[in-house]
């Protein structure tokens, strides 16, 4: 079991959005984003979105927000990544193929 500050979270995100993909309930976030008629550009300005947000919460030097935003923004990029068949395993894989 990880700790609360664990980054696994994002594994676990992941495998929400693929159950909120299959499952589709009502009220779900996840689904209004995976099934927005604008497809996966609604995904990507949501990703633009937040990313912006979080520049602007660093320049404003805002540490709540900049963890607020950050957060908003690994959320988007996991729905983004789930669109394209990419696990954040794939990513992990190439960060540490880079850090070993
Ligand atoms: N981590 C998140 C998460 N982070 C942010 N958000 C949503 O992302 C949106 C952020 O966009 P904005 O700040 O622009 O808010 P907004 O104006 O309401 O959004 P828009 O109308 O512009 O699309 C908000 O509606 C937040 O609720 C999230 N929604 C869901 N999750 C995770 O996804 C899981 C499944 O959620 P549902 O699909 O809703 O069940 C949840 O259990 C969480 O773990």
């Amino acid at each position: 079991m990880e700790k609360e500050t664990d980054l696994a979270v994002l594994t676990q995100i992941y495998q929400i959005i693929e159950e909120r993909s299959k499952t589709q309930p009502e009220g779900s976030y996840v689904c209004a984003l995976l099934n927005d008629k604008k497809g996966i550009n609604k995904i990507l300005e949501k990703v633009g979105e937040e990313a912006t947000e979080t520049i602007l919460a660093v320049k404003d030097g805002k540490r709540d927000e900049i963890i607020y935003e950050t957060s908003d923004l690994l959320f988007h990029l996991m729905v983004m990544l789930f669109e394209c068949d990419i696990t954040p395993e794939d990513i992990a894989a190439e960060l540490y193929r880079r850090h070993k």
